[in-house]
């Protein structure tokens, strides 16, 4: 029988990564896994945690340990050298190269991507009517399809539907915690994967976009804040990605609804984005859903440094 120590074990995780070279701290979201009130075994010693009460802080965080959760199930039920052989039988299509949609990105207007998403967490409207994708947004330049299931109903069935009916690169958007959902979202026809610096840490966004290259799918980096971003373009100047990142997707958002700041962004744009061009890299802004995405507003991006803007799904009469 183990012993039951009275004291409780402080498995800190330094939830705030100092990069070199920055002296913001990354404020980052905390994975279950550290904090999950699970006890660990050692010998006739528990460890507990710090606190099994605790609670996530934000819906990022709360989608995180969800995912966490959700993954290891299905990661007993299909281990990775499975997902791997699966995805070499698979007859998925070849990747749709999202980098060229930005070679001719230097007109006078940033390029437009639009989001397929079911619903956001406050919808209580019903679903964009996947069939109109195919009609309407054939010129859209890349579509990323919100796969994230719990709160926003997305599933990866539909990369792989939206896939179909259009032609251009397919981006997915989940929350990637383990490798082995880059070989589920390439097995479903993505082009190209969204991975969010504040909950992987730079460490792990360098790991994961090693590992999303090696499948075929661009990696593009979702910044939020000035501490993320100049963390991700000192690795760049130290060549730590060995060249695999080259698009960073600026979205500033609101922790508990997961909407993105548009000015918040815009100055990052405005303070990082010379930089970002000199390391070759290129820059998505992501709209909230009421800017409209007009010429002014795409020419007004454009000109701050943007190529490319990510329209919110345009619900009702323009359902994607
Ligand atoms: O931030 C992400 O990458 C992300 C990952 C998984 C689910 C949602 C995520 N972000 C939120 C969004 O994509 C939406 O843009 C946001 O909810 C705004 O939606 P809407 O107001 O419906 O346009």
């Amino acid at each position: 029988m183990p012993l039951r120590l009275s004291w409780i074990v402080s498995l800190r995780c330094n939830h705030s990564e100092r990069s070199e070279g920055s002296n913001e701290a990354v404020d980052q979201i905390r994975r279950r896994s550290i904090r999950n009130g699970r006890q660990v075994f050692a010998e006739n010693v528990v460890w507990g945690v710090e606190n099994p009460e605790d609670k996530p802080r934000n819906l990022l965080e709360e989608l995180v340990w969800a995912k966490e959760r959700e993954i290891e199930v299905r990661r007993q039920r299909m281990p990775l050298f499975l997902m791997k052989s699966r995805l070499e039988k698979s007859d998925v299509a070849p990747v749709r190269d999202l980098n060229s949609v930005f070679w001719d990105s230097a007109g006078p207007e940033s390029v437009l991507f639009f989001q397929y998403q079911r619903c956001s967490p406050e919808d209580t409207e019903s679903a964009p009517i996947l069939a109109n994708v195919a009609e309407e947004k054939n010129d859209a330049r890349a579509v990323v399809v919100n796969a994230e299931s719990r709160r926003f109903y997305g599933s990866y069935e539909d990369i792989r539907r939206v896939h179909e009916v259009v032609r251009c690169p397919v981006i997915c958007k989940d929350i990637f915690v383990y490798p082995w959902q880059l070989y589920d979202a390439r097995f479903y026809q993505a082009d190209a994967c969204v991975l969010i610096m504040k909950v992987l840490g730079l460490k792990d966004t360098l790991y994961f976009a090693k590992a999303s290259v090696a499948l075929g799918m661009a990696p593009i980096i979702e910044v939020h804040d000035a501490a993320e971003l100049d963390a991700l373009l000192t690795a760049k100047r130290q060549h730590s990605d060995d060249g695999r990142i080259s698009i960073l997707l600026l979205a500033k958002r609101d922790l508990d609804s997961l909407v993105p700041m548009l000015s918040d962004s815009e100055a990052l744009l405005e303070r990082f984005a010379p930089e970002a061009r000199r390391l070759g890299l290129r820059v998505i802004v992501e709209l909230p859903r009421e800017h409209a995405p007009n010429a002014s507003l795409l020419r007004g991006l454009r000109e701050r440094g943007a190529d490319a803007v990510l329209a919110s799904t345009m619900r009702d009469d323009r359902a994607l």
